[in-house]
């Protein structure tokens, strides 16, 4: 059982450009953390510098209160689950499964109780005699997390534990991962992915860092929030366009008027939009990108709405993307999720409703406005 802290955390690998820089986060006891961002962000080190497996080049880290910088990885209290299993190929799945308590010297008879629940709760209890290479991926990464499991650590750390398995085991595994954490939710999770549902469907809070944009950037904390946090109130375009698929549409415009409630901005194709956000630090002039996620477009002209014409569509049933060209005169296009039983021709000119509070305005330096939108949470009536 423990919190973990993080404060002005770095990491450099000799002279080459940071890959971590100024990471202060606090992770509650018990809390479940995502660490997301795009290949190459620096996700994986900051765990692997959690776990003890990498050095900390600056700033302190803390489990459980105390100072871990110096401290052996076996003495951290964590229990890391890989991509890789990382299973010994040679032993069975109850040998794997005991490996570190055996190692920790713990009676046998304790070893074997904590084995057998583990292995029940994941379903592992057929299989305890067979060797890795018997098993089917799901089941190996099971192994790996049952490993972690007996041991109860404080902090459990998962890097990609889904990347291996193929779609529909990994949506299996996610509400296995997610049903443990909710069962045995005493230790502090921290879990790196790249994938963004894994990222909104299980984190009680997420940290997205910054990759590829302003080199000096890199490796930073792009946002920490709750996963409806980071999607209904980025904090810039990069946020914006990470959280949500197919990602969220900006449209360049120019500000006419500001006020504290909302903005009217005029779209290079020359059609004005009125958005609920707080403009008041802006001029009118000012450079300004409006963003829609494809969700929150409706279609026809019952509210606010642009006129595109249809380049192309995507029909999955359950809805339809439609993909619209930019009006005459500009060249940004647009995608609309539509119902599943919309279609159009090509070439056909759409009405797409734009309602004002489902606007995001950014600033010529990308920052968000802050929107003026009811609390987005709600409550289902509790049928009889
Ligand atoms: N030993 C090393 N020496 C030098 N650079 C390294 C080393 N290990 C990692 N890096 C660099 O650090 C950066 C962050 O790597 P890291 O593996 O943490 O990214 P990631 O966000 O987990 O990416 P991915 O999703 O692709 O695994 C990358 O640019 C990588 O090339």
């Amino acid at each position: 059982m423990a919190s973990i802290e993080l404060s002005s955390v770095f990491k450099a690998y000799g002279d080459h450009a940071p890959v971590i820089r100024d990471v202060n986060l606090h992770i509650a006891q018990g809390e479940f953390c995502v660490f997301v961002g795009p290949s190459g962000c620096g996700k994986s080190t900051l765990l692997r510098m959690i776990a003890g497996l990498e050095d900390i080049t600056g700033g302190e880290l803390k489990i459980g209160g105390q100072r871990m910088n110096e401290v052996a990885p076996a003495q951290r209290g964590v229990a890391m689950v890989f991509q890789s299993y990382a299973l010994f190929p040679h032993m069975t799945v109850y040998e794997n499964m005991a490996f570190g308590l055996g190692l920790a010297k713990v009676d046998k008879a304790v070893i074997r109780e904590k084995v057998m629940a583990a292995a029940k709760v994941l379903q592992l209890d057929q299989l305890l005699d067979r060797k890795p290479k018997a098993l089917s991926g799901g089941q190996r990464q099971r192994v790996a997390i049952g490993r972690a499991i007996v041991r109860e650590p404080g902090v459990f750390l998962f890097d990609e534990p889904l990347s291996n398995l193929d779609a529909a085991l990994r949506v299996q595994t996610r509400i296995e991962i997610a049903k443990l954490h909710r069962d045995f939710g005493k230790a502090s999770t921290v879990y790196v992915t790249h994938d963004q549902v894994e990222a909104m469907t299980l984190a009680d809070r997420i940290l997205l860092l910054n990759s590829g944009e302003a080199v000096a950037r890199d490796g930073s904390v792009a946002q920490v929030g709750t996963p409806l946090e980071l999607y209904h109130r980025p904090r810039n375009l990069f946020v914006a366009g990470f959280i949500g698929s197919p990602k969220m549409n900006f449209l360049p415009a120019t500000l006419v008027s500001a006020a504290t409630d909302h903005a009217v901005v005029r779209l290079s194709s020359g059609e004005t939009l009125r958005a609920a956000v707080d403009a008041q630090r802006l001029l009118p002039g000012a450079k300004v990108t409006l963003g829609v996620r494809p969700e929150h477009t409706e279609l026809g002209t019952a509210t606010q709405h642009i006129i595109r014409p249809l380049q192309w569509q995507e029909r999955l049933g359950e809805s339809t993307y439609l993909y619209m060209t930019g009006a005459s005169g500009s060249t940004e296009s647009l995608v609309a999720k539509a119902p599943g039983h919309a279609h159009a021709s090509t070439g056909h000119r759409l009405a797409i409703g734009l309602p004002a509070d489902t606007l995001h305005l950014f600033d010529d330096q990308g920052l968000a406005l802050e929107r003026r939108i009811p609390d987005q949470n709600q409550s289902l009536p509790q049928a009889a």
